[in-house]
């Protein structure tokens, strides 16, 4: 169970987050909302401690999550996929990381595994695609095996066999007993495989829901989300 109280994150005059508190349960997959500019990537950095909150607190199964540990047997980020040096293979990259993250080098070929690059770990990460990219990127989240996992729009540039790869695994995590919190903007993803709706707006958290509930009499996600959002190119909700 991830649990968030009251975080708040302003740059300049500007609040980006404003008194976020949820809980992403254990077990459960929720996709995370809002437009661009909302402050979704915002609060995934707050909450693993990437970014400092101004405010706030996480706790992540009842223990208070200090940012300064970033521990990753206790929550996995995946951000940007811009953080590679092109030239080590993927092993290298990932081996590094569990290197210091006292994680072994058998987990690293697990999750080499696990994302289907073992054919392709040898070679450097700069001939990969940005789908392979994606999958280091996850596979680095997945290495410490933790609790909770936090994914920022991770469908980026899957092609059709990635992204049922990794509604697959998402499910598979979740329904491992993780917490795992998806930031995406693909509805059609979000319809097919979320348990809870979150959605930002302008900084604030005006829905948190089951999906069912979200939806509602709406005929669709699209729908909802619209309902839920109010008029999209009101410039008060954009970036
Ligand atoms: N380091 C920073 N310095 C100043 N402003 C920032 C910084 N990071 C984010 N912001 C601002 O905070 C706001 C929220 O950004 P954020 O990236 O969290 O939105 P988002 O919902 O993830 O958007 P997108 O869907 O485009 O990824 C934006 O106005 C952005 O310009």
């Amino acid at each position: 169970m991830l649990r968030i109280e009251g975080l708040t994150k302003s740059y300049g005059p500007r609040t980006v987050l404003d008194g976020i508190s949820t809980e992403v349960a254990s077990g459960s997959l929720t996709y995370l909302l809002g437009l661009n500019g909302a402050g979704k990537s915002t609060l995934l950095r707050c909450v693993s401690g990437v970014t400092t909150a101004d405010r706030g607190s996480i706790a992540i199964n009842g223990r208070p999550w200090s940012n300064r540990r970033r521990h990753v047997r206790e929550l996995g980020i995946h951000l940007d996929i811009d953080g590679f040096t092109p030239r080590h293979t993927a092993r290298r990259h990932l081996r590094w990381l569990a290197h210091s993250a006292r994680v072994s080098d058998q987990r690293v070929d697990e999750v080499i595994d696990l994302v289907g690059l073992t054919d392709v770990a040898h070679r450097p990460i700069g001939d990969y695609s940005l789908g392979m990219r994606q999958r280091v990127g996850i596979a680095g989240t997945l290495l410490g095996d933790p609790p909770v996992l936090l994914f920022d729009e991770p469908l980026n540039g899957l092609d059709i066999a990635g992204i049922i790869w990794l509604r697959t695994l998402l499910r598979e995590l979740a329904d491992d007993g993780r917490a795992v919190l998806v930031a995406s903007h693909l509805l059609d993803e979000v319809r097919r495989n979320a348990d809870r709706i979150l959605v930002l707006r302008g900084g604030r958290l005006i829905a948190d829901d089951p999906l069912e509930d979200f939806l509602g009499d709406a005929p669709d996600l699209e729908s909802a989300y619209l309902r839920a959002i109010g008029d999209p190119m009101d410039s008060e909700y954009s970036a």
